[in-house]
């Protein structure tokens, strides 16, 4: 094991540990390289599924803030097994997680619909559908090889057991953690279903996800606050990463971007740049867990003058629902720790 990946701060450390998702691009890096800026003594895990992508944007994290103490793990969230020996490798290495970035996420291969589009720029649902994206998109969606589908999966579960899996190193007497999901304002209570919490019969995978994550977050409030783990959602609105290139090619957003700073005058959620996404993660990092409300979302915000800030929305979420979720993810998650028992899979 490379000498980098022992390292990090032990009992006797008072340094805070910061563990990020999806690290290594888009969003995940900018709320790194913007965490270094605002406490650069913190340790930072960068947790990615990709170390050769980890290590190049570990250097370009150097280059701005050498000195800073980086290390790097490997995860792939939509990978039962990778998330267990993750997690392990986690408690072996650090005595407590102070914040824990649940950011790593994926759409599969979106498809836009023009003709959504064009009508809801003629109609009232103008603004929101620039707000939430809401009707323009469906995409698709497979099984992993746990038998998951792989957006519920990496968006949703894979972090779940994650957080199942590191509840020794996360809040401890006197000594708070706090989750902060990378939700999204295109979650959509239409898109999820009880019944169907894994979207295998839609075609709005991420907008069910998202939903589901907005659900989790509440009960996993509920079940954890007295533990010391608080946690909370942000929305960073659009960003243009590989997510959204996903959408439309890189070029074409550049053509569309003076169209986009237009809208920003009226709407406040096009933050644009990964920077600008990331106020609301980054703002969270500052604030007292205690003082936060579970049922609502912060969303990152950018005036027309590219002035960054923070709202918050109440969401459109229930307890009882959301309590109904959580105890059917325990169920999954035991359906799945029997499967791999009976298999013998212990990798
Ligand atoms: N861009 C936007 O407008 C918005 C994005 N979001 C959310 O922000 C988060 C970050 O996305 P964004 O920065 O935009 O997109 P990017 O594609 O740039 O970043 C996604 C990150 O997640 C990682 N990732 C994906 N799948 C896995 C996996 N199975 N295991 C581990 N890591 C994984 C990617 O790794 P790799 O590089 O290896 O693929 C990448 O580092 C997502 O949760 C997304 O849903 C929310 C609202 C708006
Ligand atoms: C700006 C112009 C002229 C055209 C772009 C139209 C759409 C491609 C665009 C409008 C609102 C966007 C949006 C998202 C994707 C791209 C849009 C649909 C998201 C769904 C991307 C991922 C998210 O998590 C949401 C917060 C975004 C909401 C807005």
């Amino acid at each position: 094991m490379a000498a980098e990946e022992v390292a990090g701060p032990r009992a006797t450390d008072a340094r805070r540990v910061v563990l990020v998702t999806g690290a290594n691009s888009g969003i995940g890096l900018a709320l790194c390289e913007r965490i270094l800026s605002e406490d650069n003594q913190i340790h930072l895990c960068m947790a990615c599924r990709n170390m050769q992508k980890a290590e190049a944007a570990k250097s370009e994290l150097q280059l701005s803030h050498p000195g800073a103490d980086i290390s790097l793990l490997k995860i792939d969230v939509g990978n039962i097994n990778s998330v267990i020996q993750a997690a392990q490798e986690i408690r072996q290495r650090y005595q407590h997680v102070d914040y824990l970035y649940l950011n790593a996420g994926i759409m599969l291969n979106p498809h836009f619909s023009l003709k959504a589009f064009l009508s809801s720029l003629l109609s009232r649902k103008v603004f929101t559908m620039f707000q939430t994206g809401e009707g323009l998109l469906t995409q698709e969606d497979w099984l992993t090889d746990d038998g998951l589908q792989q957006v519920f999966m990496t968006n949703v579960f894979g972090h779940f057991l994650l957080i199942r899996n590191l509840e020794p190193v996360l809040g401890q007497a006197g000594c708070t953690s706090q989750v902060v999901w990378t939700s999204s304002s295109n979650a959509r209570k239409s898109a999820f279903n009880l019944t169907d919490y894994q979207h295998s019969q839609g075609q709005e995978s991420y907008s069910s996800s998202k939903y589901a994550t907005d659900l989790l977050n509440v009960g996993l409030n509920k079940h954890y606050n007295s533990k010391g783990l608080f946690s909370s959602v942000v929305c960073p609105g659009l960003v243009l990463t590989n997510l959204t290139y996903g959408i439309f090619p890189p070029v074409l957003w550049t053509l569309i971007t003076p169209i986009m700073w237009l809208i920003r005058v009226f709407m406040n959620s096009f933050t644009l740049s990964p920077y600008n996404g990331t106020e609301a993660l980054v703002w969270l990092f500052t604030q007292k867990p205690e003082s936060l409300d579970p049922m609502v979302k912060y969303l990152s915000c950018t005036s027309g003058f590219g002035n960054n800030y923070v709202t918050s929305c109440k969401m459109d979420v229930d307890v009882e629902t959301a309590e109904i979720f959580y105890q059917e993810l325990l169920k999954l998650e035991g359906k799945m720790k029997e499967k791999s028992d009976v298999t013998g899979d212990h990798s």
